[in-house]
């Protein structure tokens, strides 16, 4: 697969069991994701260890990023490793990734996100976004600072948090280069026509603004 731009990224939700994961992935690959991110937190790093080698069959083993757990993003050579808050910091993951490797890093202000490109991260997260599931109770950030974030930062940032393909321009639009999803891929009753929706908005926005 070309390294289709911009980007969409799918982040499993910790709801699925494994085989139902490797179905949602496998289809959603072929409907246009380019990086899928394990984010299971409950799981041990054994287990996760078994899902990227296992997904590591269906797509490009440099399209895998592993949550949190630099150990198992290191030894199965993936694409990298996303930190989260309460993940090592960026320079220790540094000592344990191979060359190639990118880390990102989840970043919810301004600060959070200079923070994180002083430690020389390779992109960031940003959200949530719009209200989500996945944040009962928690507001949502919106785009003005997300927009200050990507005119004064050059790295790249990836909007998450209650992304449906209607939104996707309002994400692209405050400067993200791409979007990251959970509910609306993994909770979808077909896995390759909702990734394929993502995948034709982000090119229609791209395609209309540039
Ligand atoms: C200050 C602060 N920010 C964020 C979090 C949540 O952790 P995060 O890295 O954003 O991981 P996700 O749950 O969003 O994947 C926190 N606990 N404290
Ligand atoms: C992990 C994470 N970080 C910020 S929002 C979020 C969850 C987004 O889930 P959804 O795409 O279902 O709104
Ligand atoms: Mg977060």
């Amino acid at each position: 697969m070309d390294n289709r731009y911009p980007e969409l990224h799918l982040v499993t939700s910790g709801r699925q069991e494994r085989d139902s994961l490797l179905r949602i992935a496998e289809a959603a690959y072929a409907g246009g994701i380019t990086y899928l991110h394990i984010r299971e937190k409950q799981r041990t790093a054994r287990e996760i260890m078994e899902w990227a080698v296992a997904l590591a069959e269906i797509m490009p083993r440099d399209r895998i990023f592993i949550n949190d757990r630099v150990d198992v993003a290191a030894a199965t050579s993936c694409g990298g490793a996303h930190l989260a808050y309460h993940s090592i910091p960026a320079a220790a993951a540094r000592t344990v990734l191979k060359p190639g490797q990118k880390i990102g890093c989840s970043v919810h202000s301004m600060a959070e996100a200079q923070a994180a490109l002083s430690q020389k991260v390779d992109y960031l997260f940003y959200g949530h976004i719009f209200a989500s599931g996945s944040k009962p109770g928690v507001a949502p950030r919106g785009t003005e600072e997300l927009s200050e974030i990507t005119c004064s930062l050059d790295i790249p940032v990836i909007g998450i948090g209650g992304i449906k393909p209607d939104n996707v321009g309002r994400v692209l639009a405050a400067g993200c280069a791409g979007v990251a999803v959970l509910s609306g891929i993994t909770e979808a009753p077909d896995s390759k026509r909702a990734a394929q929706a993502y995948r034709e908005a982000l090119d229609r926005w791209r395609e209309e603004n540039t």
